[in-house]
């Protein structure tokens, strides 16, 4: 079994810290989803893990080596970076035949990831007919051909129409249940949320957690509720008295923070209130997410200036 050990990794660009002393492991039999806003670092530790970068500092191994020396690295680690590298004169098999002969890679398994990819139809077409989607497929391939024991995943979903965001949580899931350390870095909350086990979150260059992700959404959201009663003011007021604070939602509804439908509902009753509508709210990985990065962006939306909310 092989994992991908990060340790004290520093990464430094003309005395910018990229990654700034990471540690973390990625775990065989498990999806780790690799969180970050733009900037924070995800690309940049995938380029050192796969050797395509030095560290400033520290250490980046796949099952104890650097990758550099790992005999025969595509039979132990794949990987999809830049989906758009694929030289685009060469048909998509063609592009596969090449990788897998210079890796020692028997022909046959040329066909094998075509067809998990999905682009058995679209193999002898020039790689530049393709779709961003094709491509992206045509990437995943590759980085499948050696049917490594570690595989890393840079956006994977990137171009992917639904029917291929949803093949590709079918992938990731399938690699993990075979006992491979998957690594995949996206900026797709639900998407995440929907293959990853576990969740390494970077914010400039920095880790900000490393955790199982049901721990993760725990940690960084609280529960709600929403409700909807003809008696507003005894709700308000029961709610209040039991420490409570129900705000009223424009839209005739309350809204409970940090309570759950276990806690609303029994006092409800107890107290007579009719309830019309009750519904805990499940916070999301967005929300978690959302939560923990805050200000850790290195690129954000400008808030509007006070004028501009006037206007
Ligand atoms: N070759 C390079 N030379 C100089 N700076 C670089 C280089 N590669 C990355 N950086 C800088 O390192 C930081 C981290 O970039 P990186 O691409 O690793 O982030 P990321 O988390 O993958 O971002 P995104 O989500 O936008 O892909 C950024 O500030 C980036 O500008």
């Amino acid at each position: 079994m092989t994992s991908i050990d990060v340790t004290e990794l520093t990464k430094e660009y003309g005395g910018r810290r990229a990654v700034d002393g990471l540690t973390f492991t990625v775990r065989p039999g498990k999806v780790t989803g690799f969180l970050g806003p733009n900037g924070a670092g995800k690309s940049t530790t995938m380029r050192l893990v796969l050797g395509l970068d030095r560290p400033t500092s520290g250490t980046a191994t796949i099952g104890g080596r650097p990758y550099a020396e790992i005999d025969e690295p595509l039979r132990h680690v794949g990987a999809l970076l830049d989906a758009q590298a694929a030289v685009g004169s060469r048909t998509g098999r063609d592009h596969l035949r090449v990788l897998a002969a210079a890796a020692r890679i028997p022909a046959r398994r040329v066909d094998d990831v075509l067809e998990q990819a999905g682009i058995v139809s679209a193999a002898d077409r020039r790689i530049k007919t393709y779709s961003l989607g094709m491509r992206q497929r045509l990437g995943i391939a590759a980085a499948l051909l050696g049917d490594p024991e570690v595989v890393l995943l840079d956006e994977p979903s990137n171009g992917l129409d639904p029917e291929g965001i949803i093949w590709i949580r079918g992938l990731v899931r399938q690699l993990a249940a075979e006992g491979r350390a998957v690594l995949v870095s996206s900026h797709l909350m639900s998407e995440t949320a929907s293959f990853a086990d576990h969740l390494v979150v970077l914010g400039k260059g920095r880790l900000l957690a490393d955790t199982g992700m049901r721990e993760f959404i725990e940690e960084w959201t609280t529960p709600r509720v929403r409700l909807r009663t003809t008696d507003d003011v005894r709700l308000s007021a029961v709610l209040a008295e039991k420490g409570f604070h129900p705000v009223a939602d424009d839209d005739g509804r309350w809204t409970v923070e940090g309570a759950r439908v276990e806690d609303i509902g029994p006092l409800t009753a107890e107290a007579g209130i009719p309830i019309l509508e009750l519904a805990g709210e499940e916070p999301s990985l967005e929300h978690a997410y959302l939560a923990l990065t805050a200000g850790e962006a290195e690129y954000t939306t400008p808030r509007p200036t006070a004028a501009v909310q006037e206007a």
